[in-house]
């Protein structure tokens, strides 16, 4: 068997077509949503992210509020900047890029952004109206591997997912928004504590692979047929990208998400429908 492509490129920008109209119907109301972002440090890696984010804010006509501090940064310099953003009008919604640097505490930074400007999802006041089924922007990669699913005809309601990993962006959001009615998939959470990772996978219909271990995912671990994405981003010497998932997989499984180019835009697709989502909401005097 060889795996049919979930396509997150594609998909991405069949969203980004959709998100074009909607941000010039709000235009037409005398409203620009713009994204703000905050990048800290010099990683390449997250540069690159961030200039992703604007690039398709451009393609769409989201405004671009760009925010850069140097690595030495402090926490009152961050939050100052958070604070700023938090007032700024021309700001629908922005993220703190992560990482931060060693030494920065992420959880004041994020608990310190507006949670209605929390474009994320990641605010623990937004965290928390997940939990308790109520409205909240959804964390972008979890709700970006969703729709990439629902988009391909993945049966997600009744399936057994596996979820390997455990961080804030993917792991720990992830189950959440997999088991709501809407979803109603039976998830595991595997991380570095689970004592026999392989059994686990191979009663797996969807496998999402976000522990950032290359190559984690065998394919003699893998149910013939599941769908399997890969969320990890870890670079070889010449920086090129090594998945979570061991490239023989696809051999094995039905559905593969490619890395890149499978998750990574859903990412940056799902902040936009965030942001789009938060500008009608302000442009309806909701919330
Ligand atoms: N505040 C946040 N920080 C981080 C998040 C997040 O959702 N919010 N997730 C990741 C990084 N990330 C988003 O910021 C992200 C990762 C990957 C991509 C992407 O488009 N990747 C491309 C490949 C790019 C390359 O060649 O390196 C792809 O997969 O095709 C976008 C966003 C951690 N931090």
């Amino acid at each position: 068997m060889t795996a049919q492509i979930l396509d997150g490129k594609a998909t991405a920008a069949a969203i980004k077509s959709d998100l074009t109209a909607r941000v010039a119907a709000l235009k037409e109301k005398g409203v620009t949503p713009g994204l703000g972002t905050v990048l800290v440090g010099e990683d390449p890696g997250s540069q690159k992210y961030v200039a992703g984010k604007h690039r398709d804010c451009a393609q769409v006509g989201i405004a671009s509020i760009q925010r850069e501090l140097p690595a030495t940064a402090t926490q009152e310099e961050i939050e100052a900047v958070v604070r700023e953003l938090n007032e700024d009008p021309a700001c629908t919604g922005y993220i703190v890029q992560l990482p931060l640097p060693k030494g920065i505490d992420e959880n004041r930074i994020l608990e310190l952004m507006d949670p209605d400007k929390d474009a994320d999802g990641l605010h623990p006041m937004n965290l928390g109206r997940l939990v308790l089924n109520e409205p909240a922007p959804l964390p972008c990669t979890p709700f970006g591997i969703i729709t990439l699913l629902r988009r391909h005809g993945v049966e997600i309601k009744g399936a057994e997912v596996v979820v390997v990993g455990r961080g804030v962006t993917i792991g720990r959001p992830m189950p959440l928004l997999l088991t709501r009615k809407s979803e109603n998939a039976t998830v595991t959470q595997c991380h570095t504590g689970t004592r026999d990772l392989a059994s686990h996978l191979k009663r797996a219909d969807i496998i999402v692979a976000a522990a950032g271990v290359p190559h984690l995912i065998r394919p003699e671990d893998v149910k013939p047929g599941a769908a399997v994405l890969d969320v990890g981003v870890s670079r070889d010497a010449s920086g090129k990208i090594v998945g979570d998932v061991h490239p023989g997989v696809a051999e094995v499984a039905g559905w593969i998400s490619p890395n890149p180019g499978g998750v990574g835009p859903m990412t940056r697709a799902q902040l936009l429908v965030n942001v789009v989502e938060a500008a009608e909401r302000n442009a309806d005097g909701v919330r």
